[in-house]
């Protein structure tokens, strides 16, 4: 017969295994203005700000996910797209990362341009393919068929995408796209792709589960980041969800 201690560790054992969940850190990076704040804002609290102000440094949120009944929790670093706010940091970003979201502006092609430079930055630090990595065109409420040429066309960006192998998205933080929608781009009516900000979240979840040993880096579920002065091993890190 099992005795009460057993029992009670077994217990304890079972109680942790149903609270604790692996804990993934997610980079978004992208040029200033392209909505990374409000992006993880609608990701993690489910609403559009009301008002945001440019990142400085990071700001972290998290978002925990039942994906195949296992619990995981996403913590997204909103880093700052401005250099001035963020020189500094930069090291601290890139530190155990598990997967990257590189936003750009559908309405702004400088932003798209501009992930060139991201990808690089992320290449310097040592985060190339091997990383989950996805494609985020954001402010697709925005688009406007008669300004087309203006703005970044969905072939573009799926080209690009495709290149660089990432998964690729559009949609909008501020209001929700119909799925799959039909558009007008580049003149004529075409097909193309719209994606609801929560289907960003479960994409990244389930390639992320899929991952075998996740490390973490060490950072406060929400507020100010930290610097630390002593290098620390890195480690597994499972956490109470
Ligand atoms: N229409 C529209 N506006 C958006 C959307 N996402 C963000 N914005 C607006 O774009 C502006 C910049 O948004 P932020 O989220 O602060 O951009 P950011 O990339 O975090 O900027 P930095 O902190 O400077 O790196 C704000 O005025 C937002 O209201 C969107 O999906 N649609």
């Amino acid at each position: 017969m099992e005795s009460s201690l057993e029992f009670s560790n077994s217990l304890g054992s079972v109680s942790s295994m149903l609270t604790r969940c692996r804990t993934f850190k997610v980079l978004v990076i992208g040029d200033s203005g392209v909505g990374k704040t409000c992006l993880t804002h609608r990701l993690c609290a489910g609403e559009f700000p009301s008002r945001v102000e440019a990142t400085i440094g990071v700001d972290f949120r998290e978002r925990q996910l039942d994906i195949n009944g296992e619990r995981i929790k996403l913590q997204l670093w909103d880093t700052a797209g401005q250099e001035r706010f963020r020189k500094s940091m930069v090291q601290h970003y890139y530190r155990n990362v598990h997967a990257v979201l590189f936003i750009y502006d559908v309405t702004s092609p400088a932003t798209f341009s501009g992930l060139v430079s991201w990808i690089e930055e992320c290449r310097q630090n040592s985060l190339g393919q091997q990383i989950p990595r996805f494609l985020v065109g954001n402010k697709s409420d925005l688009r406007d068929p008669s300004r087309a040429e203006a703005q970044v066309s969905q072939e573009w960006a799926m080209s690009f995408s495709k290149a660089q192998g990432m998964m690729f998205f559009e949609t909008s933080a501020k209001n929700s796209p119909n799925k799959c929608g039909k558009g007008r781009q580049s003149g004529g009516e075409v097909p193309y792709q719209q994606d609801k900000v929560e289907d960003i979240v479960v994409a990244v979840g389930a390639k992320l589960k899929r991952l075998k040993k996740p490390s973490v880096a060490s950072a406060p579920a929400n507020g100010s980041f930290k610097i630390l002065n002593k290098k620390r091993p890195e480690k597994e890190l499972w956490t109470c969800c």
